[in-house]
């Protein structure tokens, strides 16, 4: 349905209701037959043959649902046999069968839910595990090193919803710049291009998503006159999380290319003045345009090591550290994610994500009439990259502490993971999945700079 949880309706929106309506009724005829005999009784205007086919339709649904349930316990009691060496000798030499590799992953799932009463004798759980995870791969295209990755951070049937759901793209959506127009207005001026959109959730109060476009999203009159920016979802929450204020001193640490820059010059109404920093020279030039399509004209740019903040300038009423990541949140977006992420890759982002936490803390003032806050979010979506960091920086700098995000949706951040405990306040971080919230994968931290002095509880690592 067309902006239907905007204040206004056209035409078409309530022809649509209409058909709506009647699709509804439809359903409740087929409801009918879901009905149980107390409410058939009640009905005393049916006629007696027509209670009596209520009654035979119904004892036809509970004869199917009975056998349906029978053959269902039958299945899931089976047991599951892992396929010798030389059958999966044998299939190495054929091209893959991903229907085959499909029941199989479904089976071996299965059995992993109920290991107990469901392993066949001979295989280990090890066993099971690793036919699993190299099914995983064969059939979603992942490594090895990945998939275990993944496979330590949910559980087997989260798992499959995870990898299911990073295959197919997430909604587009657009974040209204306030700076220039209303959503309201925003919305309508697309719909009379034909776009079909509706508000992303009750959550945001720019974001619209977009169903479907007659003309392309980046190239329509109002995208160049900077009334929008096309921003994924999850991209909003970082920002909302750091609620810039008005008249403040802000950095951006790792900006480009400035969807939450422009977020931030928004919210703060073009006061005060925002430092939108990235290391990437190239990346500047998208920044630099953004800036300036969606008018925002308290921003300062700069291309440093964010490492070197605050020796370049600190102070500030608060940071956002959106940090460089390995990107497991947005594998729908960027498949070769799958492939290409090694060992050494996941250690160097880990080591940056550090120090760079560090220098957002250190660059914050904590005396800030209004702030002191820092925010440290990643499009991904593993426990070293996100509360491993988090945790780290709450030990190196015992002047800051988590708090609340504000976000209103979001898994917990995990406090326990495989054997290692982190700060209990490390609940308060949210996590964001394409299964869970059908946005990209995300994780957000907001922490409070108490105190601009410290005493080092151990040596930097
Ligand atoms: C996740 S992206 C930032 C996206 C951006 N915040 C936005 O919303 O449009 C991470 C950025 O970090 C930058 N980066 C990588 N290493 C950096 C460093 N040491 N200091 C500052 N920026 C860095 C990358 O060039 C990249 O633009």
């Amino acid at each position: 349905m067309t902006v239907s949880k905007l204040d206004e309706f056209d035409a078409s929106d309530l022809e649509e209701d209409e058909d709506e309506d009647e699709d509804e009724e439809d359903e409740d005829e087929d409801e009918d037959e879901y009905m149980d005999s107390d409410e058939i009784d009640e009905d005393e205007t049916l006629t007696f043959e027509e209670k009596a086919k209520r009654h035979e339709r119904k004892r036809r649904r509970d004869e199917r649902l009975a056998e349906e349930e029978l053959q269902t316990n039958i299945q899931d009691q089976e047991h599951f046999s892992l396929p010798t060496t030389e059958e999966l000798m044998q299939e190495q030499e054929q091209p893959p069968d991903l229907t085959a590799i499909h029941q199989r992953i479904h089976e071996v799932a299965r059995v992993l839910a109920n290991f107990s009463q469901l392993r066949d004798g001979t295989s280990s759980r090890a066993d099971y595990v690793q036919q699993f995870i190299r099914d995983l791969c064969a059939y979603f295209g992942y490594s090895e090193f990945l998939m275990a990755k993944l496979f330590d951070l949910f559980q087997v049937s989260e798992l499959l919803e995870f990898l299911e759901a990073n295959e197919t793209p997430r909604p587009i959506t657009i974040r209204t710049n306030t700076l220039k127009t209303r959503r309201r207005d925003l919305a309508q001026s697309l719909i009379s291009r034909g776009v079909n959109l509706d508000p992303v959730g009750k959550w945001s109060k720019v974001g619209l998503q977009v169903f479907d476009s007659p003309v392309p999203i980046g190239a329509t009159p109002e995208y160049l006159a900077g009334h929008y920016m096309i921003q994924a979802a999850s991209s909003f929450l970082p920002v909302m999380a750091l609620a810039p204020r008005e008249h403040e001193r802000i950095l951006d640490m790792a900006a480009a290319p400035g969807g939450k820059t422009t977020y931030i010059a928004a919210l703060t109404k073009n006061t005060g003045c925002v430092f939108a920093n990235d290391a990437n020279k190239d990346r500047l030039k998208s920044l630099v345009a953004n800036i300036h399509r969606l008018g925002a004209r308290n921003v300062v740019v700069s291309n440093y090591d964010g490492r070197e903040f605050p020796g370049i300038i600190g102070g500030f009423d608060r940071v956002l550290l959106d940090s460089p990541c390995s990107g497991t949140g947005v594998i729908a977006k960027d498949p070769s994610v799958k492939l290409n992420k090694t060992e050494q890759d996941f250690k160097l982002l880990s080591q940056i994500q550090k120090e760079l936490i560090l220098s957002a803390i250190d660059s914050v003032d904590a005396n800030s009439a209004t702030g002191g806050y820092i925010v440290y979010s990643t499009c991904s979506i593993t426990v070293e990259e996100n509360e491993d960091v988090v945790n780290y920086a709450l030990r190196k700098r015992p002047n800051v502490k988590l708090v609340e995000t504000g976000l209103s949706f979001g898994v917990e951040g995990f406090v326990n993971y495989r054997g290692k405990a982190f700060h209990p306040s490390l609940a308060m971080t949210r996590r964001y999945y394409p299964h869970t919230h059908n946005m990209d994968g995300f994780y957000v931290a907001k922490l409070r700079k108490t105190s601009n002095t410290f005493k080092a509880t151990s040596k930097e690592d």
